[in-house]
């Protein structure tokens, strides 16, 4: 990293060191900053380096892609066809299926970082970030993830840049809702973060609770495995096949949408839906009243796209129950006032983002959901150099053309602040110093 320069060591006008005595480290940093380095930070980061733009990556793991390589279970796949998660600037081999396992999305991922000679710095959790209105600059602190509390602040470091990217995803953080009794509960409770595959649950009697994407693969995975899964469902949810006429719904929608209105493509959608599926609320997954294509857009919330949990259901190795009330030692009691007994519970209650906990700027992000608050597709531009690449809640297309939009801006910035640099550098009175 040939274009950090230190330019400070010991801050003694710095509060933090001053209690603890030690050193923070600082580094100025000519490019961007991108917090983060998942496919986001990647993308964003090869679209700079294209440009010729250097730009440093912080990453709180100690890998690129944590959330896939750490955070997800075996059986994973993508489940949107490849065309729609390559990232900018290199498609994904000839040779990958339509939908790419998740050990090849994750070679697919280093092969990128490396083919654009990206290097994150691992380890580094950005703590804050701030915009100095003095030097008008970002101040981004970081400490050593996984260290003791003392070592971390003796390894704080400060970046100083003119940019700062916020790459740190949706899914930064596992949502673990408060259940009533979830102390009592005897058996293993685990977040879908950390569930592996079914094989650790086989012979058991597993709830899983919510049914997006996550807890319905997970209920089909544990079925595979021989446990026996029950699925508590709160409220209404799209269930959509993942190929319809022989194309992937979702390609199939967003062609639909180059001609017709969204209210007509839900429509086309629900009824073959109801062609190929059934009626689903007859199983306890009843639709919302918003059809899966407008609900996506108006809340995010992504349809489940079936890669074999609804056959399941149909006969009935896998069960469906409402919400739950309560838990006790052995038992989970549903909202219907009916209880039954589970050895483990799988919290597939999602993910959420963690930009409000560091980003002392509050005009961007939402301090309730820490998404952008302007919408789709304006969320990537901040003010002051501030930029979000991957909060779309459209996957890694939206990430891609994010990444796309920032490193064109903050090129012209770039070019104009280089010709500035440059004429300064070159007028002849320039190197005499007049005071
Ligand atoms: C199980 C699962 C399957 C999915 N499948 C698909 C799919 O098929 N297609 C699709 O388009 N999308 C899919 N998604 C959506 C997913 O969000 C994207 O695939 C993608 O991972 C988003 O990339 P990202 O870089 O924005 O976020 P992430 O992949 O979450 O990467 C963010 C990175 O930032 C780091 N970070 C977070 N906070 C800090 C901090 N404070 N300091 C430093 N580093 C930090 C994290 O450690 C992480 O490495 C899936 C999501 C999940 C959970
Ligand atoms: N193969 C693939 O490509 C996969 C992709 N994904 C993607 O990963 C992302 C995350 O998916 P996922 O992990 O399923 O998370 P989601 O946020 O999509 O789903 C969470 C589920 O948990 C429910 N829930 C949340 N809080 C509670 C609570 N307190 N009590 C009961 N239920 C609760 C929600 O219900 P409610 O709707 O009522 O809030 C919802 O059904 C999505 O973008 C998804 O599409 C995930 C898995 C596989
Ligand atoms: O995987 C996700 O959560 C995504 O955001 C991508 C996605 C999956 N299914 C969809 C349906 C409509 C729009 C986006 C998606």
């Amino acid at each position: 990293m040939d274009f950090l320069r230190e330019i400070e060591g010991k801050r003694v006008h710095d509060p933090t060191m001053m209690m603890t005595k030690s050193a923070t480290r600082c580094v100025c940093i000519p490019g961007p900053v991108i917090v983060g380095a998942g496919p986001s930070g990647l993308a964003a980061a090869a679209c700079l380096k294209q440009k010729g733009i250097p730009c440093m990556v912080l990453e709180r793991s100690h890998c690129i892609a944590s959330l896939w390589q750490l955070k997800t279970y075996d059986r994973l796949k993508l489940h949107l066809p490849k065309q729609f998660c390559e990232l900018p600037l290199m498609p994904f081999p000839e040779g990958f299926p339509t939908y790419p396992s998740k050990q090849q999305f994750i070679q697919y991922l280093e092969d990128y970082a490396e083919r654009f000679d990206i290097n994150p710095v691992f380890n580094q959790s950005v703590v804050s970030a701030e915009y100095d209105r003095v030097l008008g600059l970002w101040r981004v602190k970081t400490t050593a993830a996984g260290l003791m509390k003392e070592e971390k602040t003796a390894s704080a470091t400060e970046y100083v840049c003119r940019w700062l990217i916020v790459a740190t995803g949706e899914n930064a953080e596992a949502v673990v809702p408060r259940v009533e009794g979830m102390e009592e509960f005897k058996g293993e409770i685990m977040h879908t973060s950390l569930y592996k595959s079914g094989g650790d649950f086989e012979g058991k009697k597993v709830l899983v609770v919510g049914c997006g994407n996550s807890g319905m693969e997970v209920c089909l995975d544990l079925c595979n495995h021989n446990a026996s899964p029950t699925l508590a469902v709160r409220d209404t949810v799209h269930v959509l096949p993942r190929e319809m006429l022989g194309r992937s719904t979702f390609g199939l929608s967003m062609w639909l949408l180059k001609w017709l209105p969204i209210r007509l493509v839900d429509a086309f959608l629900l009824i073959v839906s109801r062609l190929l599926l059934g009626d689903t609320s007859k199983y306890g997954l009843h639709r919302p009243p918003k059809g899966p294509l407008l609900l996506k857009n108006l809340s995010g919330k992504t349809p489940v796209l079936d890669v074999g949990t609804l056959s399941k259901i149909k006969s009935g190795h896998i069960k469906v129950c409402p919400g739950i009330q309560r838990l006790t030692r052995h038992s989970a009691e549903f909202v219907s006032g009916k209880s039954e007994q589970f050895d483990a519970i799988i919290l597939a209650t999602g993910y959420k983002s963690n930009v409000p906990y560091w980003l002392k700027e509050k005009e961007m992000f939402s301090e309730m959901d820490g998404l952008p608050k302007k919408p789709f597709p304006n969320g990537w531009k901040g003010e002051n150099g501030l930029y979000a690449v991957g909060f779309t809640k459209r996957g890694l297309l939206g990430a891609s053309m994010d990444a796309k939009r920032i490193a064109e801006d903050v090129e012209k910035h770039w070019k104009a602040e280089a010709k500035q640099h440059f004429s300064l550098i070159s007028r002849p009175s320039s190197n005499t110093f007049q005071r």
